[in-house]
């Protein structure tokens, strides 16, 4: 996909800047901006270098110390303070200065970038949310385009929504991002924004945004009705999502219980749209699996609205699970982080499993630490046909726990709900008397009693 052509456009250079709050250790500081990195990647950057400083917050007008900030702007060739008007020349000196005196990082690539002219970062990336004035002055100082970690997630969402429905939500949440952060960025002079921000958008005005927002809000809503209705045809019918941070494997996970084609990369958020497939070998009755879009940590608030609208089939489905990558060090920030979206969307109700995937990658030592620390987890690599299989009795196993049994009788007027009994239920056997079809079926509480609500109903 990324190696369609030979002659590749120019790669835009980023800079990754982390603050390190006082109760984040070294670890954690370090993953996340990884994460960022990996994130800024898929957006289809090149990550340059990074600038990081321990502070006790990330409210600070221009985020960071002044000496970090001018080692920033020594990527980036700005003046490394700030100023509406820093001129060039000083900026490059200043920067110069910054590079040689800086970190390592700082130094190579200054020496790669050698003479005057040389490419230079033009995108700088917070690893935190940023109030509009902070971006503002982070731009004056560094002469780039700002991101936060926010803009990341919202652009990224932007690109990969492919559904209507979850077009239109990312739309919305873009809107709302770039809105207030546009008013404030126009104060500063005609400059280009970059690929982050969206031409378009930004030639809007507020009222036309709020405009936009509410013809975006009335189409929403007619597609949602529509996939309400489709859900409901669904209900009742025995449903597993599968769950958790992206680039979990997920996906990897539905394939293999599927068979299906669905998309599965190493990247961040490769899924946007919830699938559903019927699990393989087919059972009776059949057994729908969800694929999901992956949580991320500091998830934008206006995107978890529109995750809460993609998960519906997660908060529907009768059972979760919880996949993890039990090959990452910090799988237990992850792991709390689904738990809190799943609980902010009400799905903690729903019964969940544990699964943690990647175990080929994980050593004996770690294995055995995972299994004490959760005895109750289904242990798997979603590459291994033997543990997928073992996956599929898990699943089949939860639902025949569930499950109860009944008899329905069809009188010969109803013979068309027949469809649908077998549909929802398994049926075990199946007799005659002189009002109609008598079975002995199988199958979820629920879809037993929506059977016999439909059986009670007078017939049409
Ligand atoms: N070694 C190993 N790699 C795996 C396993 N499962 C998934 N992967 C890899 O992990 C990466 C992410 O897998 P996906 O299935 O796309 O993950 P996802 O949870 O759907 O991710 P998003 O859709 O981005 O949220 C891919 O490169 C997979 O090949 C596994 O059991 N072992
Ligand atoms: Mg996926």
């Amino acid at each position: 996909m990324d190696r369609k052509m030979e002659t590749k456009p120019p790669t835009p250079r980023a800079v990754l800047v982390g603050i390190q709050l006082p109760e984040v250790d070294d670890v954690a500081h370090a993953a996340s901006l990884e994460e960022l990195g990996r994130l800024v990647k898929t957006l289809g950057y090149e990550v340059v270098g990074q600038v990081s400083q321990r502070r006790e917050g990330t409210g600070a007008g221009a985020v960071l110390g002044s000496g970090k900030l001018a080692e920033l702007a020594g990527f980036t060739g700005g003046s490394g303070v700030v100023t509406s008007m820093a001129p060039a020349s000083r900026s490059k000196a200043r920067a110069r200065f910054e590079e040689a005196a800086g970190p390592k990082e700082a130094a190579e690539d200054a020496a790669e970038d050698g003479a005057a002219g040389a490419p230079r970062a033009e995108v700088v990336i917070v690893d935190h949310e940023l109030s509009p004035s902070q971006i503002r002055n982070l731009e004056r100082a560094t002469r780039a385009e700002v991101l936060d970690r926010t803009g990341v997630i919202v652009e990224i969402f932007h690109r990969h929504a492919k559904t209507r429905e979850a077009k239109l939500q990312v739309e919305m949440a873009r809107l709302k991002y770039v809105a207030p952060r546009m008013r404030e960025s126009s104060t500063g002079g005609g400059r280009q924004q970059g690929p982050g921000a969206g031409e378009t958008t930004l030639d809007l005005d507020r009222r036309k945004i709020r405009d936009r927002l509410a013809e975006l809000r009335g189409q929403l809503e007619a597609v949602q009705r529509d996939s309400d209705n489709r859900r409901s045809a669904r209900r009742d019918q025995l449903r597993v999502a599968l769950v958790g941070y992206t680039n979990a494997g997920k996906s990897s996970l539905m394939r293999a219980l599927t068979g299906s084609e669905v998309l599965v990369e190493d990247k961040l958020f490769a899924t946007l749209d919830t699938t559903v497939r019927i699990l393989q070998p087919e059972t009776r009755p059949r057994v729908l699996v969800s694929d999901t879009v992956g949580f991320i940590k500091q998830l934008p608030h206006d995107l978890v609205a529109s995750f809460r609208s993609t998960l519906t089939e997660a908060l529907e489905a009768s059972l979760l699970l919880f996949v993890v990558d039990a090959s990452d060090p910090t799988y237990e920030a992850q792991l709390e982080v689904s738990r809190s979206v799943l609980r902010e969307i009400g799905a903690d109700a729903v019964p969940a499993r544990l699964v943690l995937n990647k175990m080929d990658r994980v050593d004996a030592g770690r294995r055995a630490m995972l299994a004490e620390k959760h005895p109750e987890a289904i242990m798997l690599s979603a590459h291994a046909p033997e543990d997928v299989r073992a996956l599929h009795d898990r699943i089949i196993g939860f639902f025949e726990a569930e499950m109860q049994e009944a008899t329905l009788s069809l009188p010969y007027a109803r013979q068309g709900l027949i469809g649908e009994i077998y549909d929802s239920v398994r049926v075990l056997a199946e007799d005659y008397d002189e009002r109609g079809r008598v079975l002995q079926v199988r199958g979820l509480p629920g879809a037993i009693a929506r059977l016999q609500r439909s059986l009670a109903a007078p017939g049409q």
